[in-house]
């Protein structure tokens, strides 16, 4: 996540939703959003073994357990160690997005900046 030690292959993190975590390298992207609300269908067993490189950039944050991986990225869990919120960080590996998908996915990282979601209970 994108979160963290980075060559041209590695992820940046780029987070958002609870915190001041730092801004990460240029090489990657990652979002940091609430994790979703309980009985949310998740695919955590799959991902259980997968470790998040932990960025500089997300030093507030703890990263957990792969919770789900997508076209271009793993989510991970986190905690932010300054409010105690649990959320979900998206890292993606910019090196592996084809140029003509970059957009897209920076598009995506602007809608998930915008994205709270609150818990129901
Ligand atoms: N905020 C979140 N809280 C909990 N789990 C999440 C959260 N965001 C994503 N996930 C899990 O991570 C998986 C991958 O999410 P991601 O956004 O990378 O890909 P996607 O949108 O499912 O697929 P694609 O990348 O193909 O569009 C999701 O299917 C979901 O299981």
């Amino acid at each position: 996540m994108a979160p963290t030690g980075m060559g041209s292959s590695a992820e940046r993190p780029y987070h958002h939703g609870g915190g001041n975590s730092g801004s990460g390298n240029s090489n990657g992207k990652a979002a940091v959003v609430p994790a979703k609300t309980p009985g949310t269908p998740r695919r955590e067993q799959s991902y259980r073994l997968e470790k998040a490189v932990q960025d500089p950039g997300l030093k507030d944050y703890r990263l957990g357990d792969c919770i789900g991986k997508g076209a271009f990225g793993s989510v991970y869990k986190a905690f932010n160690w300054g409010t105690g919120e649990a959320v979900a960080v998206k890292q993606i590996k910019i090196a592996d997005v084809p140029k003509s998908e970059l957009r897209m996915v920076e598009v995506e990282i602007d809608l998930l900046k915008n994205l709270h979601v609150r818990r129901t209970r």
